[in-house]
């Protein structure tokens, strides 16, 4: 069995959800169908095609009163499907022995065991076609490997580039340009996928903030990138507006698209450069902070923009190492609500995290305003894990203005 994400969705429905996505080429058909509670099942679904999905349509248009909720779960193997992979295999073979090459077990570890796909667009990972013997095919083998994947442009990366804008290092393979569009939620977001990555392990936290009601609010994204999170914050939250702050040019360009494409422009106002020099102070009732590894560099930044007189919230993203522990049992091991395996080991480093952090950020407040604060630990999210010990949460801190809220007790009482 393995950890996968899956759609979950009404039993009398499920057929109906399944052939749709697999006409979006978002089933994923190496695992198997399964039952999750009486009237549910649980379908499958690409990690990197989810973002493609947009819910709230799905739900309406496909099955209105059905569920529809995307969670992590673990499933089966499906071991009689021949998977995608398993026919590029017997395609390239074919073309190699077409050409005389001998066909061996270093080349057929040498393919991709999965993929992105961004629309008519896959993504290939950086760990597959590194043998010199595939140069010899050139545009031959990529058109190739484009069909069998079912895709019109190819691409294929190297690494995350560490120049501080996380720019992937990407090259195009097949097709035209590197444009691509994403659909999520009833958000599209367009991007260059050789200058912006998309990280779609987000997707959680993402429909996690588009329940969110910001009616009203005023909301800082110090991390906008292409508008992972400003999207989803304009679009469905009711927020009244939102300054995205980014230094990378390219989400920038993104950014602005993405902004208009969704007809928000309006309630948005960006910050290219650095946000630790940003200008603006005393306007926030929420801060996003989403860089990982760590958003530290943001806290203070964070703390001269909530507003002053009423404090808000700060959304501190973080992946929290937890110490190994010789006493670690099978017995301490539980899935989270996303069906991770999650150690209580692991659950007490992020509440030493989130209290060393609420402790820091009340600090920083004082420092930066000469007033006490009391700052809460209200939620800590897990989004992903990166290996056993590694897991990026999300800290929902709570920052209360101490003399604000003595004045409000003294007007309650009065
Ligand atoms: C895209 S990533 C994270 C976005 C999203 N949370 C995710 O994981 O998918 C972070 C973004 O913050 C930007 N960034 C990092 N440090 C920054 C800084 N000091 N000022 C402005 N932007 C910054 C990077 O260019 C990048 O686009």
């Amino acid at each position: 069995m393995e950890n996968v994400l899956c759609l979950r969705v009404s039993q009398c429905y499920a057929q109906h959800f399944r052939t749709y996505l697999q006409s979006r080429h978002v089933l994923d058909t190496s695992f198997r169908l399964c039952q999750d509670t009486d009237e549910t099942i649980l379908i499958p679904i690409l990690p990197n095609s989810v973002s493609q999905l947009d819910m709230g349509h799905l739900q309406s248009t496909l099955a209105s009163g059905s569920v529809c909720q995307i969670t992590w779960r673990q499933v089966f193997k499906n071991k009689k499907k021949q998977t995608v992979v398993n026919k590029l295999e017997v395609a390239l073979k074919k073309l190699l022995e077409s050409a005389g090459e001998e066909w061996t077990e270093e080349l057929r570890r040498d393919l991709p065991r999965g993929f992105e796909r961004h629309g008519d667009l896959i993504l290939l990972a950086d760990n597959c076609f590194s043998q010199s013997i595939w140069k010899k095919f050139g545009c031959t083998l990529w058109s190739m490997v484009a069909e069998v994947l079912g895709s019109d442009r190819l691409a294929k990366k190297s690494c995350i580039s560490s120049n501080g804008f996380r720019s992937p290092v990407v090259m195009m393979l097949h097709g035209e340009h590197s444009w691509v569009t994403h659909v999520d939620n009833g958000i599209r977001y367009d991007f260059d996928v050789t200058k912006c990555m998309f990280s779609s392990g987000n997707i959680t936290e993402k429909l996690r903030v588009a329940r969110f009601n910001c009616k009203g609010e005023t909301i800082v994204d110090l991390y906008a990138g292409i508008g992972y999170f400003t999207l989803p914050y304009l679009v469905h939250t009711g927020a009244a507006h939102v300054h995205a702050c980014e230094w990378n040019p390219d989400a920038v360009e993104a950014l602005h698209k993405n902004l208009t494409l969704n007809k928000v422009s309006e309630r948005c106002t960006i910050h290219q450069g650095d946000n630790r020099n940003l200008q603006l102070c005393d306007v926030a009732d929420r801060v996003n902070l989403g860089l990982i590894p760590s958003s530290e560099d943001g806290w203070p930044v964070a703390c001269r923009l909530l507003k002053r007189s009423t404090g808000g919230i700060l959304h501190i993203h973080h992946n929290v190492t937890s110490p190994m522990s010789t006493t670690d049992t099978s017995l301490d091991i539980h899935s989270d609500t996303k069906g991770f395996s999650v150690k209580n080991n692991d659950r007490g480093a992020w509440q030493v995290w989130a209290d060393g952090t609420a402790e820091r950020v009340s600090s920083l407040l004082k420092d930066t305003t000469g007033t006490e604060w009391r700052t809460h630990a209200q939620h800590i999210e897990h989004v992903k894990s990166y290996a056993p010990h590694i897991h990026h949460v999300v800290l929902d801190l709570e920052c209360r203005p101490l003399l604000e809220e003595k004045t409000q007790h003294k007007e309650w009482k009065e």
